[in-house]
């Protein structure tokens, strides 16, 4: 596992935003909520998965625009602005190479609104639980095909939108080539919420031993078309996989800070890092 630089420490932020139907709204929302996170000592902010339209295949097309589109210069000028990290939440992105594909896509900007990465979505959410939800965001999204880490002054940063984090091998790719954070957008629900969103930060935490953060929407059980009711509870989860950092349902900030030591603390009195037995299985990240 690549070393990391620790013994810095920044203060992180979550955006569990009110998201509406009207886009225009919410981007000022965020706006808004991006500020006063950053005068509170927010190095780096966080919005939610959908944090400009609802959650849902009927509304990506309905609200999709192009990657360089009025969304992403908004969260340009917020990150200028508020002089932070931001990784913008997501939003449908309508594919400008006139494929007519629409992808749930992730911006992440520096302090001075320079773009460094972007993620679209990897695992795109299929599931059915039988008489509790079905989704299948594959009728209408496209899924990106590649890994995201974006440097930053605190060290290396992987992205991933919601159920990517289902999927052990994302996060671990990206501890093993030296991030120090895996930080989702995301907007779990009111059936797989209580049941894996905690345990799924946890255990990316643990296995890794980085910090593992996740963003959602306010829950909004009345929001007129929305249909999905997001279960909110944005947290963030130190290495050693304690919560620092949570919420209920409704609109809030999460803050919490974020002490690179740790990530060195858990790997000396767990040294599972140097423990691996490559000899007997193989390494996820030797691609
Ligand atoms: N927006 C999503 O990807 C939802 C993922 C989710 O709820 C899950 O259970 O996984």
């Amino acid at each position: 596992m690549a070393a990391t630089t620790a013994s810095k420490m920044f203060k992180l932020a979550l955006i569990q935003l009110r998201v509406t139907a009207n886009k225009e709204a919410n981007i000022l929302r965020a706006r808004s909520k991006v500020l006063e996170a950053a005068k509170n000592g927010a190095k780096v902010v966080v919005l939610p998965e959908c944090f400009n339209s609802p959650y849902g295949t009927k509304h990506f097309p309905q609200y999709a625009e192009p990657l360089n589109g009025t969304t992403s210069s908004a969260l340009l000028s917020m990150a200028k602005d508020a002089e932070v990290y931001l990784i913008g939440g997501s939003f449908p992105e309508s594919s400008s190479d006139g494929s007519s594909k629409f992808y749930n896509t992730c911006t992440i900007w520096s302090p001075t609104g320079t773009q460094l990465g972007v993620h679209r979505k990897v695992h795109l959410f299929d599931i059915d639980v039988p008489g509790k939800i079905r989704f299948k965001e594959s009728e209408v999204l496209s899924a990106g095909d590649q890994l995201t880490m974006v440097e930053t002054e605190f060290g290396k940063i992987g992205v991933g939108i919601c159920y990517d984090i289902r999927f052990p091998e994302m996060a671990m790719i990206a501890a093993r080539k030296g991030c120090v954070a895996m930080i989702y957008p995301g907007a779990f629900n009111m059936t797989t919420g209580p049941l894996h969103w905690e345990l799924l930060q946890r255990a990316r935490a643990v296995d890794n031993q980085i910090y593992v953060a996740a963003c959602s929407p306010a829950r909004d059980e009345n929001e007129a078309g929305a249909g999905y009711v997001a279960y909110g509870h944005s947290s963030v989860v130190d290495p050693m996989g304690v919560v620092v950092g949570t919420t209920d349902g409704k609109e809030d900030i999460v803050y919490a800070d974020v002490d690179l030591a740790r990530i060195d603390e858990a790997r000396k009195s767990i040294p599972v890092t140097s423990q691996r037995r490559f000899d007997v299985y193989q390494d996820v990240s030797a691609t």
